[in-house]
């Protein structure tokens, strides 16, 4: 029997901060299924409850800014084991609250309870890369989504990239959060990995974990030929939802180790990803192929979007500033 609790909350609070609205999305979900958990087949029934709660949330909340929160919770009884995750995101700002993802194990109950209190520390982890001589360099925090259809290897290629782990992992349940912390030359960067479920049951909460992200890697399996349309399908949600250029968007075709399975050549995804203007590279999570080369390729396009963005110096060694508003750029507010 297996358990599921997802919930995703979303607001906006005022400039001032003396009213804040917040709408609350809670779904409940024991859905039917049947999984293998730990070696035994297990039942799992159901029961879908969506509901809206208005809410209104702390007055000291002082600056504009959207909110947005989302958690997830399983509990597989009879495995004896259970998960707990939770992302916040608040004024750009994403936080580990949880983890969401253990091999079902008679130990996993104890470590997504204990997560509840201090997830997300030994999640972070920092990659060294070069120091800059010139001081102090700017940081720069990222939320990079990831999506795709289940089983494609979306939380393998997470887990790959931030533990250089691979093993067997449960389907995602909602989403799954991981922080990586890259120094580089040029700047540190923090990344805000949001991991959601593939399966189709979830898409409809999607919107919650991508919205305001930065960039997206968008994952098919090449041994998989359907999950490449799933993908471009993802693409076209994408482009409705973000306003052009306003994030970095990778193709990745994974699982390159099932080469004699292959049913999407590399010649049409690179071919469609330069129509579309996505960045695009062929992994493997297991064999260890271009996983980092994909969050690189992601971060050094954000970098650059930042330099292009960044205030010109005016000629007497001013900077200037922009007064007509015509060079911000509008956030998507879309739901
Ligand atoms: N051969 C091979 N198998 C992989 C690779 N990456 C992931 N897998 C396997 O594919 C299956 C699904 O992997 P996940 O990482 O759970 O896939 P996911 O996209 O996160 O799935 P959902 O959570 O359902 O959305 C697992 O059995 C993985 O071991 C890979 O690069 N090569």
């Amino acid at each position: 029997m297996q358990l599921q609790l997802g919930m995703g909350r979303e607001g906006w609070s005022d400039a001032g901060g003396t009213v804040t609205v917040t709408t609350a999305l809670c779904c409940l979900a024991w859905l039917p299924d049947w999984r293998d958990a730990g070696g035994t087949a297990a039942v799992t029934a159901a029961l879908c409850c969506l509901a809206w709660l208005p809410d209104l949330i702390r007055p000291g909340v002082r600056s504009k800014g959207r909110c947005s929160r989302a958690a997830s919770l399983t509990f597989d009884t009879s495995a004896g084991a259970g998960a707990f995750a939770f992302g916040c995101s608040r004024h750009g700002e994403a936080r580990t609250h949880g983890w969401g993802r253990h091999p079902v194990t008679p130990d996993t109950r104890t470590a997504s309870l204990a997560g509840q209190q201090g997830f997300g520390k030994d999640m972070a982890q920092t990659v060294t890369s070069g120091t800059s001589p010139e001081g102090p360099r700017p940081s720069y925090m990222y939320k990079v989504v990831l999506l795709g259809s289940m089983s494609v290897g979306k939380s393998s290629l997470a887990c790959r990239y931030v533990r250089n782990d691979f093993r067997e992992l449960l389907p995602t349940v909602g989403c799954s959060f991981f922080t990586q912390t890259l120094d580089l030359e040029e700047a540190t960067v923090k990344f805000e990995i949001w991991d959601t479920a593939g399966q189709e049951k979830y898409h409809s909460v999607c919107h919650l974990y991508y919205r305001d992200a930065q960039a997206a890697l968008i994952v098919y399996d090449i041994a998989n030929k359907q999950t490449f349309s799933r993908a471009k399908l993802w693409l076209e949600e994408l482009e409705k939802r973000f306003l052009p250029d306003e994030i970095v968007i990778a193709l990745v075709g994974n699982k390159t180790d099932l080469a004699a399975e292959r049913e999407v050549t590399t010649e049409e995804a690179e071919e469609f990803a330069q129509t579309k203007g996505l960045l695009f590279k062929e992994t493997s999570a297991k064999s260890n192929y271009q996983v980092t080369d994909v969050f690189m390729a992601v971060v050094q396009e954000l970098l650059r979007r930042e330099k292009e963005n960044a205030p010109k110096p005016s000629p007497h060694g001013r900077s200037t500033v922009d007064l007509s508003g015509s060079g911000a750029r509008p956030r998507c507010c879309r739901s």
